[in-house]
């Protein structure tokens, strides 16, 4: 059987359509699902491929985009498309494993905060035979968590509005809520969708939400300042930033993303880095270095440059690719290598709007200046002989 195929079955299931499913769907642990839109004219467009977590057989939690490989994400929506190819009428569909839903579908429901035209808008487009919309996600991950009902009555309804009253205390959270009048175990009452930087961050705000154990990162306040970078080389440059960053107490998130070799991520990173909270975005990258530029020009925000020191040239193309940008897109571009200098900068732009921060800036200077000062005393008082000396390790 070809390896895909092998994959699907193992996995996800979504080959089966022609074979005998019962005993299948019992084992049921996730699918995928793709909500694919068909225009009056017959134009197809497919949102991103999904992944659904079933827990009793009802849908649990729906991540955006599916952590599975490419070749299974294009076979999914290869046979979604056919699927849909072959029925009549105008709309949005939900294909699943076991259901052609010809309806917005609760594993489309992210979409409202995680795409550019949520599946509630495509419909409509669809069907009133207007052109279909942009279902690209427009924040790099997304997680829908059903709100099911955990009790009858009044004691279920308290149960729910105090996971909402949590959710709302998170980042990049929206809760809606189906105000249905009577709640029972285990119906769908209302849903949470968490968007953020990456699938680590919004599954680790849910698994706080949920009072779970994770493997992330503890930190849900929202990062003020983005660190990218073209490649995990420009690593040991970059930390420099973050550790800046670490001290002064601003929160700060480091992802890797290369505008030659990750173009479309590049694209949704800069573009939504904005509404995710992100003030400042630090771009380090090494030779034909144009992540920084594309960044600043996909985006409103300052970005600050780190030219990457390159074994070929030293870091004067990186340097170059960075500082000369053209009129009307500007880049801050700092000392090849110097991250540090950049979260400095992004630290002071901060700090224009925030004293406490601004206090924290002066303290620092200060604290160069007594060094700087400490050590004039020092060589004044030994002289420069002894002096170096002493010092000779720390040069
Ligand atoms: N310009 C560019 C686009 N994508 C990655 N780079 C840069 O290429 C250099 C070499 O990357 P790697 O070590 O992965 O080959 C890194 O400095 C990285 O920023």
């Amino acid at each position: 059987m070809d390896p895909i195929c092998e994959d699907l079955l193992g996995n996800y299931g979504l080959l089966l359509y022609n074979l005998k499913l019962e005993p299948l769907i019992h084992k049921l642990r996730l699918e995928l699902s793709v909500i694919v839109a068909r225009a009056r004219d017959h134009s197809i467009r497919c949102f991103p491929v999904v992944e659904t977590i079933h827990r009793d057989n009802i849908c649990h939690i729906v991540e955006s985009p599916a952590d599975v490989p490419d070749k299974i994400k294009k076979l999914a929506v290869e046979i979604a498309q056919k699927a849909i190819g072959s029925l009549e009428g105008a709309g949005v569909f939900a294909v699943l494993l076991n259901e052609v839903a010809p309806r917005p579908h609760n594993s489309g429901h992210h979409t409202i905060e995680s795409c550019y035209t949520s599946q509630y808008e495509q419909h409509l487009r669809a069907i009133l035979g207007l052109p279909l919309g942009d279902p690209s996600m427009k924040t790099p991950a997304a997680i829908m968590y059903n709100i099911l009902g955990e009790d009858e009555g009044n004691s279920g309804f308290y149960l729910a509005h105090q996971l909402i009253a949590k959710a709302l205390n998170l980042p990049g959270v929206s809760v809606h809520w189906y105000d249905k009048p009577e709640i029972r175990k285990q119906r769908k009452m209302g849903h949470i969708t968490i968007v953020g930087p990456s699938k680590s961050s919004v599954k680790a705000r849910l698994d706080s939400l949920l009072e779970r154990e994770t493997s992330g990162s503890h930190d849900f306040v929202t990062p003020r300042v983005g660190i990218i970078m073209g490649s995990d080389s420009d690593l040991p440059t970059m930390k420099d930033a973050a550790v800046v960053l670490k001290s002064f107490g601003v929160p700060y998130e480091v992802t890797i993303v290369s505008a030659h070799r990750t173009p479309d991520r590049m694209f949704t990173y800069a573009s939504s880095a904005k509404e995710r909270g992100i003030q400042i975005i630090i771009a380090g990258a090494g030779g034909a270095a144009h992540l920084p530029g594309m960044v600043a020009s996909l985006t409103s925000l300052p970005v600050i440059g780190v030219p990457i020191k390159t074994s070929s040239l030293d870091g004067i193309d990186s340097l170059l690719s960075i500082v000369q940008m053209p009129k009307g897109i500007p880049v801050a571009t700092v000392a090849i290598g110097n991250a540090a200098n950049a979260a400095l900068l992004a630290v002071r732009i901060l700090a224009a709007s925030d004293s406490n921060l601004s206090d924290r800036i002066i303290n620092y200077q200060n604290e160069l200046r007594d060094a700087v000062l400490a050590k004039a005393t020092k060589l004044e008082a030994e002289g420069w002989e002894r002096y170096l000396n002493e010092s000779s390790s720390s040069f």
